[in-house]
């Protein structure tokens, strides 16, 4: 691809359609594929990619990723820089794809893998979780015995107490092996969350993800945390990462709410300085989307990098899952 006589960088855009395993709902919503935008910058003789997955619950679909990617094309082509896309773009999936395919060019450019541009130690291997989507106790304890049995388990949970209970001592019955950590997304309150409580220590759940609904931080506080709580829809971005100290224990990061890999690595730092835990997640995605993600990883004290396993097809090469570990061979993105 040609790139402006201008020095500037030629753009260009796909959206890549996958398809999932089986249906999901949300919020009443049926999907049965996940559609990603793939960015691809090129200066003539290198090139980067990146992926964006966007975040439904900010209405961040792939419309709108198209939108804001084409209202930074000028700019990009006239030769905008990453770091001057941290202020072109809002945080979102769109900057997470262009970010990230700014990272590997610039890694081609300079004949260095991203993980050295971004001073990291060579990536190894990680610890990643696997979700149980919410479903009934005896469906997600027979999905429990059925994953890969060194991989810690993350279980979602709705909001409505007796089945979550139901669900978190079947699915421990089953595998009282397991390290369990539950996504609550947002569906607790101050009246339901002590309900939960007892249910979650006795069945040694090791985190509690994003209890209350965002917007509701400022109900933690003073409020007894006897098990970690991790911020998700509560931290988006870098900004949202000083508020956090007081009220949660860690933050997941994920490139799609923060706008890429260039402030998930200063969100990762940040949240280290400020003695906070650090997550790496996702929204969905291929492995074009885990493999910066998994960079982000490195640093951090919990993974969960499984948006691949939902999907019916991956790239390849694609990351792999083996003994509860996540590989990603560089082969994938980010290598010189
Ligand atoms: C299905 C996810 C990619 C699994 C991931 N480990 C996870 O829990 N991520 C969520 C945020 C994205 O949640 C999604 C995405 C999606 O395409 C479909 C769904 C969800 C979800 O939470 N429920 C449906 C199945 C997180 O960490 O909160
Ligand atoms: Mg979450």
């Amino acid at each position: 691809m040609a790139a402006p006589s201008n020095g500037g960088l030629a753009l260009s855009l796909a959206v890549e359609r996958f398809p999932y395993h089986r249906p999901f709902r949300i919020s009443g919503h049926v999907f049965t594929e996940t559609a990603l935008l793939v960015a691809e910058l090129s200066d003539g003789a290198h090139r980067g990619r990146g992926e964006g997955a966007g975040v439904y619950y900010l209405g961040d679909d792939i419309g709108h990723m198209l939108d804001e990617a084409e209202r930074v094309r000028p700019a990009i082509e006239a030769g905008a820089t990453r770091a001057e896309l941290q202020r072109l773009l809002p945080p979102g999936g769109a900057r997470n794809a262009i970010d990230c395919a700014f990272w590997e060019l610039e890694a081609q450019r300079a004949g260095r893998p991203v993980w050295q541009l971004a001073g990291l130690e060579a990536p190894r291997p990680l610890p990643s979780t696997l979700t149980l989507g919410a479903d009934a106790p005896a469906a997600m304890a027979e999905a429990a015995l059925a994953i890969d049995r060194a991989a810690p388990i993350k279980v979602k949970l709705t909001g409505d107490v007796d089945e979550d209970l139901a669900r978190i001592a079947a699915i421990r019955a089953a595998r009282p092996d397991a390290w369990i950590g539950v996504d609550a997304n947002q569906s607790y309150n101050l009246q339901t969350l002590p309900r939960l409580m007892p249910g979650l220590l006795g069945a040694k759940v090791a985190q509690l993800e994003q209890p209350l609904a965002r917007g509701r931080e400022a109900d933690l506080d003073g409020l007894e945390r006897p098990l970690p709580f991790v911020a998700d829809e509560s931290a988006l971005s870098l900004g949202d990462t000083e508020a956090l100290v007081g009220r949660f224990d860690a933050v997941n990061i994920k490139l799609d709410k923060c706008g890429g890999l260039t402030e998930g690595l200063a969100i990762a730092r940040q949240a280290r300085a400020l003695g906070l835990d650090v997550m790496v997640g996702n929204m969905m995605g291929s492995s074009l989307s885990m493999a910066p993600s998994y960079l982000v990883g490195q640093l951090c004290d919990i993974v969960d990098l499984d948006g691949p396993t939902f999907l019916a097809r991956d790239r390849h090469p694609g990351v792999v899952y083996e003994n509860g570990m996540i590989h990603c061979p560089q082969a994938i993105w980010g290598a010189a």
